[in-house]
């Protein structure tokens, strides 16, 4: 990787467009000093991984594999401890173990993690008992703190969410990698949980079904490394360009722009604006790049989307996370894949049953529904099944954590119990026994479809 000037040249075009949701920096001096600074950082990921997980992704897009795409709506600073990481990490293993063994389909796992740090806000300032401040707009931007100081943007932030990330995607990498995510540890990920959940014990008895196949395979003298290290990528939305931007390189190899802020960069509903800042920067990059659509989408948006970011048609460069709600995702999405596919684009198509299927509790607290959760779900492979099209993956907001942000599931968590632990800096997150109740619904779906 070379930091050079065409690289800010590739990677700026952005900036004479208008860029929604971007944050009201004071002091664009101090603003400047931390990009400079930031622009002479080591990559966090190599362009030669944002490869793969493309490839990875083009067998997704082709019906090959299924994608598990999960972690918080927002991480914080705060929550940087090896205990969270963990736990998240493990939750999703044990989705990923669940996928491929119940839906026998390769599952390509990538965390919302070691970057998701901003939040766009459908509100620019927030009211309570009549004082009126700034939205949090996520760890790297402001606090969530409710006072004056902690609200304004602080550019200072954006290397706190370099380093954050740098800490996180070690700790992963090790994790991954170094013995801890090798599928002979399935029983010891569910070891602090089994007993007390419904879909802890569910998930022991498949941990012994794997143990046993595992064990047949090591008799016949097979012991693939595949069993034994875990691939694992991360993702998060390019939202603040300064920073996306700022480490944006030339990939030495090829002399193209990567964002190695991150192997997978999307763009949200509220920023994917065909002819805006966003989708021009997520043009000029490398990475695989997923869209966010929700029900607003046109078929025509989406073809356009295709044009600016995957003119090449190459599968597993463009992801569409859909987001519809479960009231409308059987009416609008057969549309949009009738129409892409018609177009002979291969995209991956993956269901976010989350951001479509947010309401206010009595009680003030943002929640959603697991049944609800479940039903875009069942709509999205509902409708991929009549069109034979690809149900190429889902997209989660979780946590490994026993959080009550979201009610339902199986170990029910009712709306009076919210407030036990309501943790989410932004949105409501799965917990841990609800995200693994998913993963085996979802397995069931694909298994059957
Ligand atoms: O995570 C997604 C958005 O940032 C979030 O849903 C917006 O939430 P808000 O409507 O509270 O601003
Ligand atoms: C902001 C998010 O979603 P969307 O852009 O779909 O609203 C998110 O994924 O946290
Ligand atoms: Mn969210």
């Amino acid at each position: 990787m070379t930091v050079n000037a065409e690289t800010h040249a590739g990677g700026n075009t952005w900036r004479h467009l208008p860029a929604a949701q971007q944050p009201d920096w004071p002091d664009q001096e101090a603003l400047r000093d931390v990009i400079a600074e930031l622009e002479s950082y080591p990559p966090l990921v190599f362009a030669g991984e944002c490869d793969q997980l493309r490839e990875r992704l083009g067998a997704v897009a082709r019906g090959e594999a299924f994608l598990l795409q999960g972690g918080d709506c927002a991480e914080a600073f705060d929550a940087v401890s090896a205990e969270h990481i963990r736990n998240k990490l493990k939750t999703l293993l044990q989705m990923g173990a669940v996928l491929t063994y119940a839906g026998s389909v390769p599952v390509v796992k990538v965390g919302r993690i070691a970057g998701q740090y901003s939040k766009p806000r459908s509100k620019p300032t927030e009211t309570r008992d009549g004082v009126t401040l700034p939205t949090y707009r996520g760890d790297s931007v402001n606090g969530f703190e409710f006072t004056e100081a902690a609200r304004i943007p602080d550019p200072q932030r954006l290397k706190r969410m370099y380093h954050a990330s740098a800490a996180t995607l070690n700790l992963v990498r090790a994790f991954t990698t170094g013995g801890y995510a090798d599928l002979r540890q399935v029983h010891a990920w569910n070891q602090d949980f089994v007993k007390s959940s419904p879909s802890g014990q569910r998930y022991e008895a498949l941990a012994r079904e794997i143990d046993r196949a595992m064990n047949f395979m090591n008799a016949c003298g097979v012991d693939p490394e595949e069993f034994r290290t875990v691939e694992f990528y991360s993702s998060h939305e390019a939202l603040v360009l300064d920073y996306e931007s700022a480490l944006t390189r030339v990939d030495s190899r090829t002399g193209k722009l990567y964002d190695v802020s991150g192997h997978m960069l999307w763009i949200g509903e509220r920023t994917r604006q065909l002819d805006h800042a966003h989708i021009e920067f997520a043009s000029r990059i490398r990475n695989p790049i997923g869209v966010k659509l929700g029900p607003t989408t046109t078929a025509e948006d989406a073809l356009t989307l295709i044009e600016r970011l995957d003119p090449e048609r190459e599968p597993g460069r463009l992801t569409f996370i859909t987001r519809m709600g479960a009231d409308k995702i059987r009416d609008k999405l057969p549309e949009l894949v009738d129409k892409v596919t018609a177009s002979g684009a291969q995209v991956a198509w993956i269901c976010d049953p989350m951001h479509g299927n947010t309401f206010e509790a009595a009680s003030g607290h943002k929640t959603r529904r697991f049944d609800d959760v479940l039903d875009e779900v069942k709509g999205f492979f509902e409708v991929h099944k009549g069109l034979g099209t690809h149900p190429g993956g889902i997209h989660v907001e979780l946590t490994g954590d026993d959080v009550t942000e979201c009610v339902g599931g199986g170990d029910e968590i009712f709306v009076d119990d919210l407030h036990q632990r309501y943790e989410t800096a932004c949105d409501p997150r799965l917990n841990r026994s609800q995200s693994l109740d998913l993963a085996f619904l979802v397995a069931e779906m694909y298994r059957d479809q």
